[in-house]
């Protein structure tokens, strides 16, 4: 399968190389001097499921230089999604996938505003990996794994044709019948991740406090209830098992988000719990926990993105 990455950071890199590695035609999209290295040296994935080097990785800077993938999975920042889509639009042909990864809940509707609806299926990814330096992928924690669905529900030839590559790249996977509410579900417990970094606390430390698990625990059931405004398909319960979940994860665990905001990067704020508040603004549901993390981060966001030049 001919198969586009567009951004070879910890998620496009990882998988992206997996895929490689099984034999499929790969490009890669990368810039700067991570580009260099991989072009110079390959694409190097160290990982706790054993270390692989994509030896001359085809890694390019433009989309418009690979004609007509038939997988695109995009694994760029949310926020990056918008300036990606048109150039996807132009090389895609008509049965091509597209397949985000992205955290949050907008990066299927934000692509699809400009490649054909029928091109775009929903998707999420699991996974704890960075770059480590250019041309380097650490993936240092949890077990890899894809969720892709159609955005209708039920299975296709299309979630076949996926579920069939990632068995051969042996990349965890599951074909989802419901991938709204999956992508809502790791929305919920993802949006944890900027009470991390206001509270400067590990997962392990935000639970044990009751302060902060308290906080937490609000959080999460705002989120859950403007799921429910939204129309989305989650049970109750799944809360109290995000709780379980986020109880078992090791004492030391952030996400990408929090370490982003400590790090002083641009980070995924605004599609994170910025779109909770939004949406709650637009359903009418109070979301204070969401609102109060959302706006002591928006200054440092700023400060960060007018520094970088992203504003
Ligand atoms: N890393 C993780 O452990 C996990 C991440 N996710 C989610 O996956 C998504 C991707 O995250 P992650 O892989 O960590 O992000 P990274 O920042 O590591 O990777 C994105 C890469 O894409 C590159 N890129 C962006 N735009 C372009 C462009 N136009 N041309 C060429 N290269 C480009 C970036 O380059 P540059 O730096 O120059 O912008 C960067 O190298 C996010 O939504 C994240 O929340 C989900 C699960 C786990
Ligand atoms: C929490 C985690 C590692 C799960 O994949 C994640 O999505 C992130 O760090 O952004």
């Amino acid at each position: 399968m001919k198969i586009l990455v567009v951004g070879t950071g910890g998620v496009g890199g990882y998988f992206g190389a997996r895929l490689a590695q099984a034999g499929n035609d790969v490009t890669f999209i990368a810039r700067g001097n991570h580009l260099e290295a991989i072009r110079e040296n390959g694409l190097l994935v160290k990982s706790i499921n054993g270390d692989v080097c994509i030896k001359n990785a085809h890694a390019v800077d433009a989309i418009s230089d690979i004609k007509h993938p038939d997988l695109v999975l995009t694994a760029v920042k949310a926020w990056q999604i918008k300036e990606i889509r048109e150039e996807i639009a132009q090389v895609i042909h008509d049965e091509s996938i597209v397949l985000p990864l992205q955290n949050g809940v907008l990066a299927a509707k934000e692509l699809a505003e400009v490649i054909p609806a029928k091109n775009v299926m929903g998707g999420l990814c699991r996974i704890f990996s960075m770059i480590e330096a250019p041309g380097v992928i650490n993936h240092v924690g949890y077990k890899p794994e894809i969720v892709f669905g159609e955005p209708a529900g039920s299975s296709s030839v299309r979630t076949q044709k996926l579920s069939r590559l990632f068995e051969q790249a042996n990349i965890s996977y599951k074909s989802s019948n419901d991938i709204e509410a999956d992508v809502w579900k790791k929305f919920i417990f993802i949006c944890t991740s900027a009470l991390l970094a206001v509270t400067k606390t590990t997962y392990g430390e935000l639970r044990e406090l009751k302060e902060t698990r308290s906080m937490m625990i609000g959080l999460l059931n705002e989120i859950y209830a403007v799921s429910q405004k939204a129309g989305v398909n989650i049970k109750a319960e799944f809360i109290d098992k995000t709780i379980a979940v986020i109880d078992s994860v090791a004492y030391d665990s952030t996400s990408s988000l929090t370490r982003d905001v400590w790090e002083g990067k641009p980070s995924e704020i605004e599609y994170q719990n910025g779109t909770v508040v939004k949406l709650a603004e637009e359903y009418g549901v109070e979301v204070p926990v969401n609102r109060f993390v959302y706006h002591v981060i928006l200054p440092m966001e700023l400060k960060t993105r007018s520094l970088k030049g992203n504003a």
